[in-house]
């Protein structure tokens, strides 16, 4: 594993001053829009939509009314259609933001935001140090072109991993490395172990690229859910003794995925197999992970950078190591990245598809996350897209406090499934009730392989179909008002997928210096997981209480009060109720009286006294 000296130690997090907090003057529209013959500058949702007036988020445009509907007069919307389509040639993608009624007003009013944002990413490529709490560089541009990476020792580092991972999986698939002791001689099988960006990247390439019949085929644990890790396990079956387990963590130390981790491991042992031979860690040099992973001499370790955050690692061991074993071409996936990156780092707001993904967002939800994002792909392989931009965007940018310590509560909701399927789900509502959204339709222009279409009624295929669809679904929206922007593709492949990839990923760090906030950190999480862990130790006094009173000659069985009085917990005596709930349905604790229906009649007891426990 390369040596990260010097990009592994983080200095001490810088709080976010909160001593000024900007109370927002939210008001409602009401002043006249600037009417333009030729763009979309008579918006209707005047009285519907609140803007954040605060110092970060204030452009006087936005202060001005939404008025008289988006433009409808097709010659003008050809007109806007055309002058902003964004076309890059090599890759084949466009972008339609015409549907988007931002004005040119707007636009000029951005300019000087957009310039501190080109600057800002200028200087994070450029090594600053762009997370800033966290005290890190954010370098996953450099993943796709390491000569970008201020270091050598990075571009040795980011070079090096990448020819390891190709090696690698080049011999897994020939069978140069191979399982111990399996009937096919080689590994048939990945189980990868990870959770938020360290599952959501590997999910959605999966399933966007995987070949129908892949040399190793892919199972996710992403979860610390029994249910779903024994389906996983049991699926996997005998062929448990072909599958090469991924462990992927960058922290080496997320609960999930430890607990994903002695799972599996406990069925090798039950199994009959030598996990380590057969396991593969991605994480941070001299994780918790990475030490296990030494230590017990598994088949392999990658790392996972400093300066890679999880829901931008993609383009790293994580997304890379399974792709390519799974036969998928990952040089080819970074080449589209890179293409993306070089056409997103343009100045000019026209040429750079970021620049107007974060233009357009910043329009549709006034800079205060006021409209939901909803992903749309017409792609059946696109369908985890969704899923994967939600972390992308919701945990970049749904933050409480800006870069100046001003309280925003920033963020914009992101959600969707694919199309047509979700026409027969929730479309009904984004059309006609509550117009809390904007669209966001992925288009991908081939259908079928070449040679393999045919019509299934004169004239119409089953893909032209699906392309009505979109266009249908696109008007009917608009009509009603309701803004979209279409991305299209000629096909999804490795080199188009890298490109999406890439362009959100730019997108999401230009609206974050539009809004003046860290896309970089994540302090919220941390509470969640606080939280847990209390609830784990409160759950361990309870057993110890619970116990002692069920080693008594005769079981002493206790209602929630005298378990809380014996925990020192009276306040928490809601949450006892739930953990014993809990033990309760998994014959954890035994109910001697009344039931969970009725907390206050409950009396509880353990079904067995463990005398070691009590006398520990
Ligand atoms: O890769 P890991 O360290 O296991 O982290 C997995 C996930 O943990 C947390 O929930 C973070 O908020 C995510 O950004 C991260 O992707």
């Amino acid at each position: 594993m390369a040596a990260l000296s010097g990009l592994c130690s983080s200095s001490p997090s810088l709080k976010p001053k909160h001593d000024r907090v900007v109370i927002p003057l939210f008001r409602k529209y009401s002043l006249a829009f600037p009417t333009r013959s030729n763009s979309c500058s008579k918006l209707s949702v005047a009285g519907e939509v609140s803007a954040d007036l605060s110092k970060t988020n204030s452009v006087g445009v936005l202060k001005k009314a939404k008025q008289g509907g988006l433009e409808k007069d097709p010659k003008a919307l050809w007109r806007r259609y055309v002058d902003w389509l964004y076309q890059h040639k090599e890759l084949g993608l466009y972008l339609d933001v015409s549907r988007i009624g931002f004005s040119d007003e707007f636009v000029a009013e951005m300019e000087p935001r957009f310039h501190a944002a080109f600057q800002a990413i200028e200087d994070l490529e450029k090594g600053a140090i762009a997370n800033p709490d966290e005290g890190r560089m954010v370098g996953h541009y450099w993943l796709r072109n390491a000569k970008l990476a201020p270091k050598p020792f990075l571009q040795v580092q980011i070079e090096k991993t990448l020819d390891a991972i190709c090696k690698f999986a080049d011999d897994v698939i020939s069978g140069k490395i191979k399982p111990p002791s399996s009937p096919e001689g080689r590994f048939t099988q990945i189980l990868s172990v990870g959770i938020g960006g360290s599952a959501l990247g590997p999910q959605f390439v999966a399933e966007a690229l995987a070949p129908d019949n892949p040399p190793l085929k892919i199972r996710f644990i992403d979860n610390t859910d029994p249910g779903g890790i024994d389906h996983q396990i049991a699926q996997l079956g005998p062929e448990l003794a072909s599958t090469l387990v991924i462990v992927i963590s960058k922290s080496g130390g997320t609960p999930e995925t430890r607990n994903g981790l002695l799972e599996v491991q406990k069925a090798f042992r039950e199994a009959g197999l030598d996990f380590s031979k057969q396991g593969v860690a991605i994480t941070q040099e001299n994780s918790l992970l990475d030490n296990t992973a030494r230590i017990e001499g598994w088949v392999a370790r990658f790392p996972m950078f400093d300066w890679v955050g999880g829901r931008t690692s993609e383009m790293s061991a994580v997304g890379l190591l399974p792709a390519a074993l799974q036969g998928i071409d990952i040089r080819e996936m970074l080449v589209g990245a890179s293409m993306m990156d070089n056409a997103t780092r343009s100045s000019v707001l026209k040429d750079n598809p970021a620049a107007l993904l974060a233009l357009c967002w910043y329009w549709a939800c006034d800079g205060v996350g006021s409209k939901d994002m909803v992903i749309l792909p017409y792609k059946d392989s696109l369908l985890l897209f969704s899923r994967y931009l939600q972390q992308l965007v919701m945990e970049s940018l749904g933050k409480e406090f800006d870069l100046d310590g001003n309280r925003v509560n920033q963020g914009i909701s992101v959600y969707g499934n694919k199309g047509s399927t979700d026409q027969h789900a929730y479309i009904q509502q984004l059309r006609e009730g509550v117009h809390n959204f904007f669209v966001t339709f992925i288009e991908v222009l081939r259908d079928r392989p070449p040679g393999h279409d045919w019509e299934l009624e004169p004239g119409v295929t089953c893909g032209d179909y699906l392309f009505g669809m979109l266009q249908g679904t696109r008007s009917a929206l608009y009509a009603n008002d309701r803004e979209s922007v279409t991305v299209t593709v000629q096909e999804v492949t490795p080199r188009s997928v890298g490109a999406l990839v890439a362009l959100y990923e730019r997108a999401v760090g230009l609206y974050a210096s539009l809004v003046n906030i860290n896309a970089y950190h994540q302090p919220g999480v941390e509470a969640g997981k606080k939280a847990a862990g209390e609830v784990l130790a409160l759950q361990k006094r309870v057993l110890a209480v619970l116990n002692e009173a069920s080693c008594k000659d005769p079981v002493e069985p206790l209602t929630l009060e005298e378990v809380a009085e014996r925990c020192h917990a009276p306040e928490d005596i809601e949450m006892i109720y739930k953990i014993i709930e809990h033990m309760a349905a998994n014959d954890r604790a035994l109910i001697a009286e009344g039931d969970c229906g009725s907390p206050n009649s409950l009396k509880v007891f353990l079904g067995e006294c463990n005398l070691d426990e009590l006398y520990a």
